[in-house]
């Protein structure tokens, strides 16, 4: 039998949460265009997940978080892509500047109860509720043809 390494590319995700409201952006280009999503992009060769997850958010939403909390771990593979994603989900609590628009994104806050789904990634809706509540989080997502999620697995866990 043959067996293949493929590695995960790895990647952040930074949801600034405060006073009842998320912080999204809608997402200009790239990869989940037209989708509403937290900030967050590549981990570059020699650098943190943290730290990705600052530069990301400095860069898309022109802001320099504060403390940060890692809240999740979620896997993401896709039928149409040769390797598994992992995307590391930090709660941004607090943060100095204003969010403005960048070329990537263009950002809005939503109150907790109208966060809008319906133009998010379809996993989005099963963790958010978590992500909200505090929890620690780990998921894995089946996708095909990119967009549709045809199975996961998700668990609340006590660490990551
Ligand atoms: N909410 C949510 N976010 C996701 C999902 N899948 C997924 O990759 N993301 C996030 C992780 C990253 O923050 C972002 C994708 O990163 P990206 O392609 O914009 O990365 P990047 O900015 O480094 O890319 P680039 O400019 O170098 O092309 O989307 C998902 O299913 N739900």
């Amino acid at each position: 039998m043959e067996h293949t390494l493929v590695a995960k590319k790895l990647l952040t995700l930074a949801i600034v949460n405060r006073e009842g409201r998320v912080l999204l952006g809608l997402k200009k280009r790239g990869f989940g265009e037209g989708y509403y999503n937290g900030f967050g992009g590549k981990v570059e060769v020699g650098e943190t997940v943290e730290a990705a997850a600052r530069r990301e958010l400095q860069e898309e939403a022109v802001i320099i978080a504060g403390n940060i909390k890692k809240q999740g771990l979620l896997t993401f593979h896709f039928d149409d892509k040769p390797q598994p994603w992992e995307v590391h989900v930090f709660n941004v609590l607090d943060y100095n500047g204003e969010p403005c628009e960048t070329d990537e994104m263009s950002p809005q806050w939503f109150s907790h109860d109208q966060i809008p789904f319906d133009k998010m990634w379809k996993d989005d809706e099963i963790w958010y509720p978590h992500f909200l509540a505090g929890h620690l989080f780990q998921g894995e997502f089946f996708f095909r043809n990119t967009h549709h999620l045809d199975s996961y697995n998700f668990d609340v866990v006590s660490k990551l």
